[in-house]
């Protein structure tokens, strides 16, 4: 995890899917191993159209209490102003209304991130679903210099999890599987950490 709080310090946003908001309730904020200040923090970007964002959430009281910013949630164009939306904007929830529904996590939405607030590094956190669309975005992409994401990191933990969560099966209709370059490996504790980049299909 040491690694992780890191990587998010090097971020300028975490994104997480509405899954790992509502199954983990994580805070998205960098401990290294105390929480770094804030000017240094990423943002924490939730993609949550249909606002499963609890206004208890993790993410909120961080905001509330100093030690993480502002945090984003990601919905539809046009999607409702019901009293849900109302109550997470209240709390302090910065609501961008860039998704289409069907439409998997590609680069117009980074692009359109990047020019609202600015933001260059994106880490995409998880989970499954959001990692999944990434990869085939970045796996249908026609050149190293237009691959939407370059790096992906893989932490594996000696803990058996049953049949676990596939990342690449059911891609996407029409969707390649990425061609990854080998760049490092490393031990941490006892987990082992894989890094590699993106290459040309
Ligand atoms: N081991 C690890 O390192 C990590 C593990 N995880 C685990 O992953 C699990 C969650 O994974 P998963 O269930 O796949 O969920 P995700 O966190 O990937 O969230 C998926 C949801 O995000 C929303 N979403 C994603 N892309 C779009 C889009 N383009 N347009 C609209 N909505 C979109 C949808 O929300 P909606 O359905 O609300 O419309 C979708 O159901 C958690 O249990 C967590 O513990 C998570 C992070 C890291
Ligand atoms: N990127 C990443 N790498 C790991 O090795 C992990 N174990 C995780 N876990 C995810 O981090 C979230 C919790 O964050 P906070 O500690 O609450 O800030 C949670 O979503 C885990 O799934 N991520």
């Amino acid at each position: 995890m040491a690694m992780t709080h890191n990587l998010r310090l090097l971020s300028d946003a975490i994104v997480v899917g509405s899954g790992t908001l509502v199954n983990d309730n994580p805070g998205l904020n960098a401990r290294v191993p105390v929480v770094a200040p804030l000017d240094n923090q990423p943002t924490p970007i939730a993609i949550d159209p249909e606002y499963k964002m609890p206004v208890t959430a993790k993410l909120i009281s961080n905001y509330h209490n100093g030690i993480g910013k502002q945090p984003i949630l990601l919905a539809y164009r046009d999607s409702p102003k019901n009293d849900k939306r109302l109550a997470l904007e209240e709390s302090g929830v910065k609501v961008v209304d860039i998704l289409t529904p069907s439409t998997p996590l590609n680069r117009q939405h980074f692009n359109t991130l990047s020019q609202i607030f600015g933001f260059t590094r994106f880490m995409v956190e998880g989970g499954a679903t959001v990692i999944k669309s990434i990869l085939a975005a970045s796996a249908n992409e026609t050149s190293l210099s237009d691959t939407l994401a370059d790096t992906l990191v893989v932490t594996v933990s000696p803990v058996l999890i049953g049949d676990g969560v596939s990342v690449v099966k059911n891609q996407p209709n029409n969707s390649k599987t990425p061609n990854l370059h080998h760049k490092a490996s490393k031990v941490f504790g006892k987990d082992v950490v894989f890094v590699a980049n993106f290459i040309d299909n």
